[in-house]
């Protein structure tokens, strides 16, 4: 079926209900028998009925000819099932779908290729199915070697590759199909970060001619470099649409505790998913009487010799909420000094996943300086930061130290990646940090 006009999907009141066991599994004993029954197609008779589960209530999705959109969502919200949708490899409920142009889905790794045959057989084998014929693939051939960057393993068994080289094989072969419409879901997460970013530049390109690109990520750095547009899905609703930043936003929320959507308050006792367990669980912060936001400081990297320590740093607004490009973020932090100590500076910084400190303030340049004059003393340090940064997300860094130049100095503690910071909004500069200007004149010759 073809979307009309400019449309480049259309789908109208789609959902997918599965049918489950109604019983849940008890042990290990009960689950081998409800499977073996399930086989032998004896279920219904011995274990009672079967229930429907929703995995997608009905929504209706258009997405424009040329745009990006993002499908973002907790684990088990429905974005897989909904990505098939589109992608034609599941069937919907209810509702219709329409694509206009050529589409091509990278959904399950490797789900195309013959884990027996070469990378090389693949490749052919691949593009055929994504329909290119032998011709062009030769044609192509260099370019998606080039691309692949998998070496002398092009003619080993694609059963010998790894996740990453699956996808580089995987990603090089759709540059050369080079379709309208490309649906990726979380794929690009097994590449390596090199990789990655040779995908990002490719996408890029992709999407200045005007194709149109779909994704599922849980990674926000990557879907807000990407994607214009976000759909977040909860519990298979669709909780919300529209720019990517709200969405990022919203996906946030709905991380933390307690998060309210869609009138259903999520549990605070709901399983987080794996991403959650690592780093999100630390981050709940709490709000005091005085509006400040104290911070759970996540501490995995710690140095100094903590003759001062950071004890409680808080913000406002709240940073798990994401805070706009250009706003300003007042902190509040909490040290106290082992012994006297005539001066110290602060620092206050942003790194981005690479570990590369993108905007950062530092107490030393600006020639402020705190003391505590005796020991066990504590001192409560505030200041505000406008936040000129590029919208994505940050590690805060939180650091003391006596500095005697710019490059002596000795840390007294230093708090790495201690929270993630999502700066929201639109772009307003280019590169990584502003560059003002003036003096701007155009003039007839
Ligand atoms: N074949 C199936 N039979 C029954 N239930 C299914 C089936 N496939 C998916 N589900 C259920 O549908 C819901 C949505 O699954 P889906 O894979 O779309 O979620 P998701 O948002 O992509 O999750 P994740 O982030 O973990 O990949 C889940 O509760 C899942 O258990």
């Amino acid at each position: 079926m073809t979307a009309p006009d400019d449309h480049a999907i259309q789908l109208r009141n789609v959902s997918k209900v599965y049918r489950i066991p109604a019983k849940g599994r008890e042990s290990f004993l009960g689950s081998m028998t409800v499977m073996f029954d399930a086989l032998l197609g004896n279920y219904g008779k011995r274990h009672g009925t079967f229930r429907q589960f929703d995995a997608l209530e009905p929504l209706d999705v258009m997405i424009g000819r040329g745009e990006s959109m993002a499908i973002v969502g907790r684990n088990g919200s429905g974005k897989s099932t909904l990505l098939q949708i589109i992608a034609g490899t599941l069937r919907a409920t209810t509702g219709t779908v329409q694509v206009n142009g050529s589409l091509c889905a990278l959904l399950e790794l490797g789900s195309g290729f013959n884990p027996e045959f070469t990378g090389m057989e693949n490749i052919y084998l691949n593009g055929a199915m994504l329909g290119l014929e032998r011709k062009r693939i030769e044609n192509k051939l260099e370019d998606i070697l080039a691309f692949a960057e998998i070496g002398e393993f092009v003619d080993q068994p694609v059963r010998t590759y790894s996740s990453g080289m699956r996808l580089r094989l995987a990603f090089a072969v759709i540059t050369a199909v080079d379709p309208e419409i490309l649906i990726i879901d979380e794929a690009l997460s097994v590449g390596d970060a090199f990789f990655q970013s040779r995908c990002v530049r490719w996408l890029e390109d992709y999407l200045e001619r005007g194709n149109t690109f779909i994704c599922v990520s849980h990674d926000m750095f990557m879907i807000q470099r990407l994607c214009r547009r976000g759909i977040v899905l909860d519990d298979g609703r669709k909780a919300f649409e529209g720019d990517i930043s709200d969405a990022a936003n919203l996906y946030y929320r709905l991380h933390g505790k307690g998060a309210k959507v869609g009138g259903r308050l999520l549990d605070k006792d709901e399983p987080a998913d794996e991403e959650d367990k690592d780093d999100e669980d630390d981050l709940v912060s709490v709000k005091d009487e005085a509006g400040w936001w104290l911070l759970n400081l996540r501490i995995k990297e710690r140095t100094g010799n903590q003759q001062v320590t950071i004890e409680k740093v808080w913000t406002q607004p709240n940073l798990q909420e994401g805070i706009p490009s250009g706003k300003w973020l007042k902190v509040k932090i909490q040290v106290r000094a082992r012994e006297p100590i005539e001066l110290f500076h602060f620092g206050f910084g942003f790194r981005d996943r690479s570990g590369q400190l993108i905007g950062g303030y530092h107490s030393f340049y600006e020639e402020k300086s705190v003391a505590i004059e005796s020991a066990g003393q504590g001192k409560i340090i505030t200041c505000e930061f406008k936040l000129d940064l590029k919208p994505q997300m940050y590690l805060l860094v939180i650091g003391l130290a006596i500095n005697h130049t710019a490059d002596d100095w000795q840390d007294l503690d230093c708090i790495w990646d201690c929270a993630k910071v999502l700066v929201t909004g639109q772009e307003t500069f280019w590169g990584l940090a502003p560059l003002p200007m003036r003096g701007f004149t155009a003039e007839d010759l």
